[in-house]
């Protein structure tokens, strides 16, 4: 008789599967979605929303976290043990920040260590954790006084400072909030106030917005699965900034657009909202992004020509087309966006922005050949960094004479209850 070997089941713990999460973003540099998608499998759907809400919740304030963590241990664990010091994060977190119980909080913690098969470090994170029970008071005081408040890796806020003299506070304040959630009401299906009336139906209270006619703000954001007929692609989650992109565009049917670093659509499905004879090619570099322009193109059952391409290299894929008008949603610093991607303080690097904005220069004067004559082309990043944004327009047009900027540029803050930083040039060929 074969015996068969019986495969025991990890014991799951939540904490542990936030300090692999928090791991995978800060150690080994991936961003807060991947890793969170990484572990969606293991997360049962009752915890979801808890994950969630460590995770990002300890990328927003992670300063304050490591400055408790620093005060309360001699030596910071490092190496292997390394995760250890991410579970110690997601305990104070939730101490801190979240409803559950202290001793909730605590236990299931310290649980959380023989999960991460670290037995022998069980005691000292129930210390520290205890300790900090006990010196919270003093620990938060020392830390207003003496830590790092703004939240933000110094280098983005000396740049945040020196872009923005009078503003930079505020900017930095609203970085730090949760963000809110804007929907985009697919106006083939729904006017904005009769799917605010299908909302309230279902008890989501929404505000919308007198400036964007497709705009609805929800008072508390909600999954989407409670969103009316989102299947059906009547509406879509996307910031009210974003949704400028493809209103400047003003797209109209039967014009040839390319919708350039499309991925993962939010925009090139707009455009087809706004025009939906319009022939539009979609293009990105990255293979498994550009699987999700497909995927949302088809909940919307809306039509495109979705590609792989890179936008350094038209030549390989455009096939001498010329365009009558050109969305280049360029790769940016995402510093318009921290509220939502609290990872990106972590995970960017100063030295990113330059490469940034000669890539950034690179995809926007290599397309600008295969716009057609009185075409035109919008420039957006969600970069609130003037060197991703006006200067680099400013060099743009010093140096393409058959440039034009039409009207001003435009760059937005991320406004509590309002929209994302985004900056948005509308180019035309003369
Ligand atoms: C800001 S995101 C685009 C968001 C998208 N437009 C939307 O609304 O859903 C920037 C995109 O640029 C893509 N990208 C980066 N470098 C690129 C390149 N050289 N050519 C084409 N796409 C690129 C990235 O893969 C990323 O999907």
């Amino acid at each position: 008789m074969v015996l068969k070997t019986q495969i025991k089941p990890k014991p799951y713990n939540l904490r542990a599967i936030c300090s692999q999460i928090i791991y995978d973003v800060l150690d080994q540099g991936s961003s807060l979605s991947s890793a969170l998608s990484q572990q969606a499998n293991n997360i049962t759907d009752k915890d979801r929303a808890l994950v969630q809400e460590i995770c990002f919740g300890i990328m927003r304030v992670l300063p304050e976290l490591e400055f408790y963590i620093q005060s309360l241990m001699a030596k910071p664990l490092t190496g292997k043990n390394r995760i250890i010091h991410y579970l110690l994060m997601v305990g104070i977190y939730q101490i801190l920040y979240t409803r559950v119980p202290e001793h909730a909080a605590v236990g299931d913690t310290v649980n959380g260590v023989n999960v991460l098969r670290k037995p022998a470090l069980k005691g000292m994170v129930n210390g520290v954790l205890r300790t900090f029970l006990r010196e919270k008071a003093e620990l938060t005081q020392l830390f207003l006084a003496k830590g790092n408040t703004s939240l933000h890796p110094s280098w983005l806020v000396k740049r945040i400072k020196h872009a923005y003299p009078n503003d930079w506070q505020t900017i930095i304040d609203n970085n730090n909030q949760k963000p809110p959630m804007w929907l985009r009401v697919n106006r083939q299906y729904y006017s904005v106030p009769d799917y605010q009336m299908l909302l309230q139906s279902q008890n989501i209270s929404s505000t919308s917005d007198p400036q964007l006619s497709s705009a609805l703000q929800l008072d508390v954001p909600v999954g989407v699965n409670k969103l009316p007929e989102f299947e059906r692609g009547v509406v879509t989650v996307q910031d009210r900034s974003a949704q400028q992109a493809a209103f400047l565009l003003e797209p109209q049917n039967g014009e040839l657009i390319l919708d350039l670093c499309a991925a993962p659509g939010g925009k090139t499905t707009h455009i087809l909202e706004l025009a939906p004879q319009a022939n539009v090619l979609a293009v990105d570099i990255d293979p498994e992004r550009v699987k999700r322009i497909d995927e949302n193109l088809s909940r919307l059952k809306l039509n495109a020509q979705v590609i792989v391409g890179d936008g350094i290299a038209p030549e390989q894929w455009a096939h001498g087309q010329q365009f009558d008008r050109i969305l280049l949603d360029a790769p940016c610093s995402a510093t318009g966006v921290i509220r939502r991607h609290p990872d990106i303080k972590w995970l960017r690097r100063e030295s990113d922005i330059a490469e940034l904005v000669q890539l950034q220069f690179q995809i926007l004067t290599n397309i600008w050949p295969y716009l057609k004559s009185g075409g035109t082309l919008i420039y957006a990043t969600c970069s609130i960094l003037p060197d991703e944004n006006r200067l680099q327009i400013e060099r743009f047009l010093a140096i393409v004479p058959d440039a034009k900027l039409v009207n001003d540029i435009i760059q937005y803050l991320p406004t509590i209850n309002g929209g994302d930083g985004f900056f948005y040039a509308k180019l035309i060929k003369t």
